[in-house]
């Protein structure tokens, strides 16, 4: 299982690099990887599993976070209401996105991430709503359109296959200044 110890931290070089697309067939490897980011994700959601191994909570993770330079990505979010049945859930290879609204939008509270050992306070502007493409552990193409948190989510996993951190995005004059038609979120 991946746990904390396998998660690189801001200073590691591969957190910059850009990850390579995926080749299909999937090795076995590689699907087992990929399972096991989304597992980290549910894991670190579980009171009682990320007590016994002190994992932080996340909602989403990129292969580079476990050095690992490919174009894979794994988004689990919870549904606050009905914690069984996630907002939006899945495994994505090769993300792309095809479209995206004109809108901006961003969390109140800033973006934390598990490579990042510190608070970097600061409104982190994405788009609001997203269309993309990626392929899924089946080697089946999909597409979604996402909006409000899956979609920020998404957007901050998918800089990670750039080489971008959450941060290069905050206006380091004004961090929490933002245009009057970005939507800030809470
Ligand atoms: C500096 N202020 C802040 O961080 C910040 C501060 C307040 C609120 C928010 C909303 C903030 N922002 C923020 N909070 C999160 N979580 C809230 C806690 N949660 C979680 C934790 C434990 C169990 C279950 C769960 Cl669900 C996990 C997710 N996650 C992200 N991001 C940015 S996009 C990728 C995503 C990510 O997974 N990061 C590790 N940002
Ligand atoms: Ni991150």
């Amino acid at each position: 299982m991946i746990t904390m110890d396998d998660i690189i931290r801001e200073g590691h070089p591969s957190l910059k690099k850009v990850a390579k697309e995926v080749m299909f067939p999937l090795t076995e490897e590689q699907k087992q990887k990929a399972e096991e980011m989304l597992q980290f994700l549910k894991n670190s959601q579980d009171a009682e599993i990320s007590e016994k191994y002190q994992l932080r909570g996340g909602v989403g993770l990129a292969a580079p976070q476990i050095d690992w330079l490919e174009r894979v990505i794994a988004v689990h979010v919870p549904n606050v209401e009905n914690p069984d049945e996630p907002l939006f859930s899945a495994v994505m290879m090769n993300p792309k996105i095809l479209s995206h609204s004109v809108e901006e939008t961003c969390l109140s509270e800033g973006e934390g991430c598990l490579s990042v050992d510190r608070e970097v306070p600061g409104y982190v502007v994405r788009h609001s709503r997203i269309s993309l493409e990626y392929t899924d552990l089946n080697g089946e193409t999909q597409k979604a359109r996402l909006r409000k948190y899956p979609a920020i989510v998404v957007q901050h996993e998918i800089d990670h296959l750039n080489g971008i951190m959450f941060y290069d995005h905050i206006n380091a004059k004004e961090p929490w200044k933002v245009a009057d038609d970005v939507n800030i979120m809470s």
